[in-house]
């Protein structure tokens, strides 16, 4: 059945293989859309001039999908793509990108992240990986939890030997406002099983920070 109050967004179809998300739903983007028009006299605006007329809606869009996170269930993108395979040295899927959004000022933050894994009978697709990223990233988040619940998730569903998670972002708090300070990036670690001993996680580390030529 056509859901007439769904207004399609170029990346909601970009999503496979899960339950299609209705998070952009005619009734919670107009009633986003009436906060956000009050926001914008508040901080002494004219919500009613021409460059302002479809800022609410732009932005409950934006922010509807910066958490979509919320939606989606990073377990099963996990499931719907595991192999068996005998391979048992480490995975590592290095530089993905991670945009997310502080939780203390709704502000950015941004880098890149690292992930690996030692396999124990099964592999997962590789482009899961950054999925699972991205549906812990899309949500108000702290960069430590979210180190965290990547870790957690591919350990709980993949049940490797051990899972390895660095984070290193800029956080716009910190630069736009506040402290403002503008070099400074924060590094956060997450480890299980085999990465727990320094032999592997030093193997790790020096694949991070190895470039090709
Ligand atoms: N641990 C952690 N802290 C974060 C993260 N993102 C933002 N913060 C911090 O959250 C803290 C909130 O502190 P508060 O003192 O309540 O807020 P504030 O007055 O806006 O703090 P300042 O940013 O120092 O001006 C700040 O120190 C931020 O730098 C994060 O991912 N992890
Ligand atoms: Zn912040």
């Amino acid at each position: 059945m056509i859901n007439e109050n769904h207004v399609t967004d170029p990346d909601d179809d970009d999503i496979e293989g899960y339950t299609k998300i209705d998070r952009y739903n005619e009734s919670l983007i107009s009633n986003l859309s009436a906060h956000y028009k009050d926001v914008l006299g508040l901080i002494g605006e004219n919500p009613e001039r021409e460059g302002l007329l479809k800022t609410p809606e732009r932005i409950s869009k934006a922010l509807l999908y910066l958490t979509q996170g919320y939606e989606l269930d990073a377990k099963s993108i996990l499931t719907s793509a595991m192999f068996k395979e005998d391979y048992s040295q480490m995975v590592l899927v290095k530089d993905i990108e991670v945009y997310s959004m502080c939780e203390h000022h709704m502000l950015p933050f941004f880098g890149k992240a690292h992930v690996a894994y030692i396999p124990n009978g099964h592999v997962v697709g590789l482009s899961k990986i950054p999925r699972v990223v991205d549906v812990f990233a899309r949500r108000l988040q702290v960069q430590e939890r979210l180190t965290n619940e990547i870790r957690d998730c591919i350990q709980d569903t993949l049940n490797p030997m051990g899972v390895g998670v660095v984070i290193e972002c800029r956080h716009l708090c910190m630069s736009m406002r506040g402290v403002q300070k503008q070099n400074s990036v924060t590094t956060t670690s997450a480890f299980t099983g085999g990465f727990l001993s320094e032999k592997t996680r030093t193997e790790f580390l020096n694949l991070i920070s190895a470039r090709l030529s």
